[in-house]
């Protein structure tokens, strides 16, 4: 078992990782306020894992909210429909609220635990590689708006997090390559060591090695605890977690949330930043080549839509939320492990990179 701390002040939560952590008895009674529990998960993951999770929650009050599944579906329709049953459920401000699935359930489960009755608990139990190793950690929660992804949203924490890795064994792959974006993205960012060692583990990873699997797991979730816990509500050094997501989220907002998975536009996102870098004289050619060849080794996308122009990029990515004083802010590296925040980019470069 891998255990983990995200210190908030009297916000604190753990983080457990551990393969079958689903089956171990009383693995949740630690982190419920009273005994009445209310699963959010949707129709993939409910047939997957709500049993087992009904059994390790036996004894306790349970009632379970399905959502559709799809990024289209983490808007303010679904989160309208969540209160309607919570309401229609008698929840109550002491009832806990359990995310059973992706980073869409986690995301969209999180913000309806800020806003019912102004807040309650709720506990992450992420089932995608991308919710293991980022969106379940750091209480960014939010829905999607056509004219821009998470617009609506808030910072809200949860109780804790409980990660069984074994629940990866029945994801898809092209979904497992989406998660790996985000890790990669942890290497670029913030360290060069763990970027290496991605290097080095690749058929490992790809073959689901357990013990590969559970510290590269470990090694997101520390990284991303260790920012969230210096600025959480994302002032300064939290925005590096966003490498790639100016342009990714460009991407998915353009396709209306469908087609391109999260991952996938982070992927494209990250090679975009990049080649911005090396075209500013900040990044080298060779550390270029070495983040491309990581993110291709994944079979990941590298290059945007082909009908996305620069215009079409700006038009969706002056809704980003670092944009300060009118201002575009980019994630950009400076190396392998290092990056920075920065607006002083060409419009030169910018438009030879998205043109
Ligand atoms: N809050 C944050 O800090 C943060 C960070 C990164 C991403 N995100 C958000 O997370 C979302 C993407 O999350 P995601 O990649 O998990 O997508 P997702 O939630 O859509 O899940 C991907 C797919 O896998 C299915 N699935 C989930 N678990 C499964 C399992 N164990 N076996 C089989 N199928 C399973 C889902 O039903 C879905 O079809 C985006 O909305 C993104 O904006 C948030
Ligand atoms: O936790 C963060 O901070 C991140 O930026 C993590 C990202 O991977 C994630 O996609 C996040 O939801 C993006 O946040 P946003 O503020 O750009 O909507
Ligand atoms: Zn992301």
């Amino acid at each position: 078992m891998t255990t983990l701390k995200v210190e908030l002040g009297e916000r604190s939560y753990p983080i457990f990782i551990q393969a079958n952590l689903l089956q171990q008895p009383n693995f949740l009674a630690p982190f419920l306020k009273t005994k009445t529990v209310v699963v959010v998960t949707n129709e993939i993951v409910e047939p997957l894992y709500f049993p087992l999770l009904a059994e390790a929650l036996k004894g306790c009050q349970i009632s379970k909210i399905v959502i559709n599944d799809g990024e289209e579906f983490k808007n303010l329709q679904t989160f309208e429909l969540v209160i309607s049953e919570l309401l229609a459920m008698s929840a109550a401000r002491d009832t806990t609220l359990i995310a059973l699935g992706g980073g869409v359930v986690g995301d969209l489960t999180g913000f309806v635990a800020a806003c019912f009755q102004r807040g309650m608990p709720f506990i992450q139990i992420p089932t995608t590689l991308l919710s293991q190793v980022d969106s379940s950690v750091g209480g960014k929660t939010a829905v999607n708006h056509p004219l821009g992804k998470n617009m609506i949203g808030a910072f809200y924490q949860p109780q804790a997090v409980l990660i069984d890795t074994n629940t990866l064994a029945t994801l898809p792959e092209r979904e497992f390559a989406a998660g790996m974006a985000e890790v990669i993205k942890y290497g670029v960012i913030y360290d060069a060591e763990f970027f290496e060692w991605l290097e080095t583990k690749q058929e490992q990873i790809k073959a689901k090695d357990t013990d590969v699997l559970q510290y590269m797991i470990g090694r997101c979730c520390a990284i991303k605890a260790e920012i969230v816990a210096v600025d959480e509500r994302e002032s300064g050094l939290r925005a590096l977690l966003n490498l790639g997501h100016t342009f990714g989220h460009a991407i998915e907002a353009e396709q209306g949330y469908g087609n391109w998975l999260h991952g996938e536009a982070v992927a494209t996102g990250i090679v975009l930043a990049s080649s911005v870098a090396t075209k500013m004289d900040w990044l080298q050619t060779s550390e270029f080549r070495r983040i491309f060849e990581l993110i291709t080794s994944f079979n990941l996308p590298t290059s945007a839509p082909a009908e996305m122009n620069y215009d079409c990029f700006m038009r969706h990515m002056r809704h980003d939320k670092k944009v300060q004083a009118g201002k575009l802010n980019f994630v950009i590296p400076t190396s392998i492990g290092a990056a920075k925040v920065t607006s002083q980019i060409s419009e030169e470069v910018l438009r030879t990179v998205l043109s």
